[in-house]
């Protein structure tokens, strides 16, 4: 391979991968595609691609119109990397701050070209521009880094991305002293950016789309474990960290088994739709009245459970009395009488290495007691 060709396949690397990635997040959207942040990834990274290839191969050879072009592909990758991650957070960019920033980058470059040719000023506008326009949206993310693993991944990802086009354009630049336009693709500014470009955009490109394998794969799980209904964990949700948390955490924990009292009769009196949304309006007492800390489930028809973490028996006596004035507060939508609607509760507090299931069938057997001697009362397990 002659040498010509083997430079021009090193230089194509970076834009291939960034293609493969755009194909990639296209991929990922067509699976996800209430997901709209991944098209943006795709598009950033194609229209970098572009940016790179048009200027590899000097098309338009313009030297004008190349410039032109290879800048807004340029822009438009940044912009959309940029409002794909904030989208990613429930945050935008900004329509209109987008297309003013992609027309202010386009006269300065046609300005900088047509009007007074200076390289070195274009340069500096793109890669300053660019480096400040992913500083503020990874700033804008900074909540991020206090998050989950993959949070901190992306955001510190995206804020050394960010910063590396001061330094790197500073020494890089200035060292190769490239003035010259023709000379610009020899010079050694032009390899740093593509090596930089190719190894940091790679490396954001991944954890980004780590980041969105790990959202996915969360929705999942979250749709797996929790009850549409009430919000509140299934059975097999409530299972299962309640389990984590007992075998993890050697603190005291209280059981409370809570059944709504004569929720059949109030299906049949005023239809099985009013008695899904007391479950619903319940699971959100539920998780008004418990701390974030607490396990909240649905582990029946119309029983729910929560394991109160770090819990005495005064602790949860405070929990149930809370919750029965919560639920005397709540106006039900059953029919004009506004029927008032009542639970049972059995607790059950954990003796020193109790598991999960033996507490809980100790809370199962005095909510059986709260039901067997009148209803709408606690009772605690000895
Ligand atoms: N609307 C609605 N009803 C449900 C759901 N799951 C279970 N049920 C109903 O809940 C009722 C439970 O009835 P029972 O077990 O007899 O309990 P109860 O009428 O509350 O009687 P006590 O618990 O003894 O006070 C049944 O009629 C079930 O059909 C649901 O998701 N939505």
């Amino acid at each position: 391979m002659s040498e010509e060709s083997t430079r021009l396949v090193l230089l194509l690397i970076g834009p291939g991968t960034l293609a493969i990635f755009s194909l990639a997040y296209l991929w990922a959207w067509s699976l996800e595609r209430k997901r709209h942040y991944l098209l943006l990834f795709s598009a950033a990274c194609l229209a970098f691609s572009l940016g790179v290839l048009v200027q590899i191969f000097a098309w338009p050879s313009n030297l004008g119109h190349n410039a032109l072009l290879s800048n807004t592909f340029y822009t438009l990758s940044v912009l959309a990397l940029s409002d794909g991650v904030l989208r990613r957070s429930a945050k935008s960019f900004g329509l209109f701050k987008a297309l003013f920033l992609l027309l202010l980058s386009s006269c300065l470059i046609a300005y900088y070209f047509y009007v007074d040719r200076n390289l070195v000023m274009r340069v500096y506008i793109q890669n300053f521009g660019f480096g400040l326009i992913l500083l503020i949206s990874a700033l804008r993310l900074s909540a991020l880094a206090k998050a989950r693993f993959i949070d901190r991944a992306l955001f510190w990802t995206l804020l050394v991305f960010s910063l590396q086009f001061f330094p790197r354009t500073i020494l890089f630049f200035d060292v190769s002293g490239t003035t010259n336009f023709e000379m610009f693709g020899q010079s050694l500014f032009w390899r740093t950016l593509q090596l930089s470009q190719a190894v940091l955009g790679s490396a954001l490109a991944l954890v980004i789309l780590a980041a969105v394998i790990t959202d996915v794969i969360e929705d999942l799980r979250r749709e797996r474990d929790v009850d549409r209904l009430s919000g509140v964990f299934n059975r097999r949700g409530f299972d299962e960290h309640a389990e984590r948390v007992m075998n993890t955490r050697a603190v005291s924990v209280a059981m409370v088994l809570c059944d709504l009292d004569h929720f059949k009769s109030i299906n049949d009196r005023f239809g099985h739709s009013a008695g899904d949304e007391v479950l619903c309006l319940f699971g959100a007492i539920l998780r008004r009245t418990a701390r974030k800390s607490d396990i909240v489930g649905r582990v029946g028809g119309e029983e729910f459970a929560i394991l109160l973490v770090d819990a005495e028996r005064s602790d949860a006596k405070d929990f149930v009395t809370r919750l029965q004035r919560a639920i005397a507060d709540t106006q039900f939508p059953l029919g004009a009488a506004r029927e008032p609607v009542s639970a049972s509760f059995g607790i059950a507090v954990s003796a020193k290495n109790e598991d999960l299931s033996s507490l809980f069938k100790r809370a199962d057997s005095a909510l059986y007691q709260a039901k067997n001697t009148g209803r709408n009362k606690a009772v605690f397990s000895d």
